[in-house]
């Protein structure tokens, strides 16, 4: 009986096995399999294509990932969009007697799901016909042998990338289902009445910019006193004060208890100061977390951190010999350009033979489409007094009303910092605010990366009547408080 048993066992154990080698070696194999089809994964796939390398590139959704999709592309939309409404506002002022109906959101909200269909296809055309990628439309899972499974069949990539991005985080709060995400931004068909945004980073920034200058009653509740707390201090410090002068409406130190919705619809939200009624929209902007779940990276022996991102080294190495990860799901810098860049960089050292290829995660500019906008790039106040010295630190500032606002009722500031570090007056960090701050900094970037000095700064000479001159005048330092 027990030897008959043991041959069942064994027998069916050889039959699994016999069919997971079958399995196996039906896997079709790649030099290169790529998972994921947003800025970092389309960005490596295509550069290992110019290497003559077969590449194949998995896509559960829509290709063009979260930057075309649902962020920077459409943000930037509704970002111009917001500019319009920003300039009808001062046309009075330069003596334009304009009369505006009434905004349309459907005309925009249109035009730009359009925009990013097109995109789309464009997408598909490089990655599939122009590249020669092949397309494997489905959702990838990891096996212990390091293949990959989309929709039954199997993949093997001598070199295999994750780059699947993350997804946006909602509380744990009751009724919190009842609001949504930036992804729900995207969706939404009108312009709400009343709209409460929650969060203190880009998003919540972004989005409550947007709408507040588009006329909805928006209210930002962020958890303690200032908004962007990772940015320089008085960066964060100025956009906060004029986030409070604005038409959006900022309750600091708030933070949601619980979120109903009535029969009419609209949303009841309690906070810890009282309750904000009749709301529309409550859009959740408290940050994002790594697609990483669903992907079995624990049958493949794939290291992630307590928050599910994939932990790489300074190559994109995960702890798997031929496994690598790039973008939002490392839980760094997620910046389109920088899942772009060490995508990239990675094709060129696996398949290009540039062994020590890869991406400086430091200096990297970024810019905030808020209201208005800001960029940064190098260290912060509080990064450069920890790594130079408070003694080795030059702080030199300057706050203006920009030209623009000269002759106009609405003021805006303009605030550029710039933090030099070292007898040279190495340049380590610059932080501006007002506008045009975001075309102006990719250039100022450039000059951080390349070491340059306050003196070189100075012997450069400005463009006028423009605010990027401030950054080649600036005087006075001062030092750190
Ligand atoms: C509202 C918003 C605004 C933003 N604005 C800016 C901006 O102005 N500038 C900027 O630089 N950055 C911006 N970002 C950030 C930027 O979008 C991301 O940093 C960038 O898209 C990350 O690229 P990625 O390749 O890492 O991931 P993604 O672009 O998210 O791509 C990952 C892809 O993997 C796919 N995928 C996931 N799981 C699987 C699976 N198991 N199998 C197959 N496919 C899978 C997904 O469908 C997705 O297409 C914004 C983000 C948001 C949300
Ligand atoms: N222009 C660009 O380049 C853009 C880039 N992005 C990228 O996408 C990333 C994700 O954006 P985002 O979602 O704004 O995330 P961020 O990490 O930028 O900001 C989220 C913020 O929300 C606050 N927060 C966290 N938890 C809670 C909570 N439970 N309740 C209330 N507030 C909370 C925190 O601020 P605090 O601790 O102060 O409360 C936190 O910093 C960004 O970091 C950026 O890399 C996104 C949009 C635009
Ligand atoms: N800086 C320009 C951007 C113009 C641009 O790139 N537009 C794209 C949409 S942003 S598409 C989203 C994003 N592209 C980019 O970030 C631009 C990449 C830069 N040119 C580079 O090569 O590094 C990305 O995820 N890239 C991954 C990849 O390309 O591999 C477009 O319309 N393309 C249609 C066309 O060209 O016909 C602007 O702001 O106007």
């Amino acid at each position: 009986m027990v030897a008959l048993l043991a041959r069942q066992i064994f027998q069916s154990r050889s039959a699994v096995l016999f069919n997971l080698r079958k399995m196996t070696s039906a896997a079709k194999e790649y030099d290169y399999l790529v998972i994921g089809g947003g800025s970092g994964g389309v960005a490596s796939a295509r550069r290992a294509r110019e290497f003559g390398v077969s590449v194949a590139l998995v896509e559960s959704g829509r290709l063009g990932g979260t930057c075309v999709n649902v962020g920077c592309v459409p943000k930037k939309v509704m970002y111009n969009c917001a500019m319009h409404a920003e300039m009808i506002r001062d046309h009075k002022d330069y003596g334009f007697d304009v009369t505006v109906n009434k905004f349309d959101w459907s005309v925009i909200k249109n035009s730009r799901d359009a925009y990013v269909r097109r995109l789309n296809s464009i997408y598909d055309n490089l990655v599939s016909n122009s590249s020669k990628c092949d397309l494997i439309r489905g959702k990838a899972t990891f096996d212990a042998d390091g293949s990959v499974l989309v929709n039954g069949e199997r993949y093997k990539g001598k070199h295999t990338l994750i780059a699947v991005g993350g997804m946006p985080t909602i509380p744990d709060i009751p009724g919190a289902n009842y609001g949504i995400d930036s992804d729900g931004f995207f969706e939404l068909e009108n312009l709400p009445k009343k709209t409460v945004v929650v969060g203190a980073g880009y998003i919540a920034v972004e989005l409550a910019g947007i709408l507040g200058a588009l006329g909805s009653e928006t209210h930002l509740l962020i958890r303690y006193k200032e908004v962007l707390r990772t940015f320089d201090k008085d960066l964060s410090k100025v956009l906060t004060e004029c986030y409070e002068s604005g038409p959006v409406k900022l309750h600091k130190e708030t933070q949601i208890k619980q979120v109903e919705k009535l029969e009419s619809g609209l949303l009841k939200v309690t906070t810890n100061h009282g309750v904000i009624e009749d709301v529309e929209t409550l859009i959740w902007a408290i940050g994002r977390h790594s697609l990483t779940k669903d992907l079995n990276l624990d049958k493949a022996g794939v290291h992630m951190d307590k928050n599910g991102n994939v932990l790489v080294d300074k190559f994109q190495n995960t702890n798997v010999e031929g496994i690598y990860s790039v973008g939002d799901d490392t839980g760094k810098w997620q910046l389109t350009p920088v899942a772009i860049a060490a995508g990239r960089r990675l094709a060129h050292r696996l398949f290009n033979g540039e062994k020590d290829l890869h991406l400086s995660y430091e200096d990297i500019p970024t810019v905030v489409f808020s209201h208005p906008v800001l960029g940064t790039v190098g260290l912060t106040e509080d990064e450069a007094i920890k790594k130079y010295g408070k003694e080795n630190i030059n702080l030199y500032k300057s706050k203006f009303t920009p030209m623009y606002y000269s002759v106009c009722e609405h003021k805006e500031p303009a605030f550029f910092k710039m933090i030099c570090a070292g007898d040279d007056e190495k340049v380590v960090g610059i932080h501006i605010l007002g506008a045009g701050s975001d075309e102006m900094l990719q250039g100022f970037a450039v000059a951080v990366k390349m070491g340059a000095t306050k003196k070189q700064f100075d012997d450069t000479i400005a463009i006028h009547p423009t605010s990027a001159e401030e950054l080649v005048t600036l005087r006075g330092s001062t030092k750190p408080e």
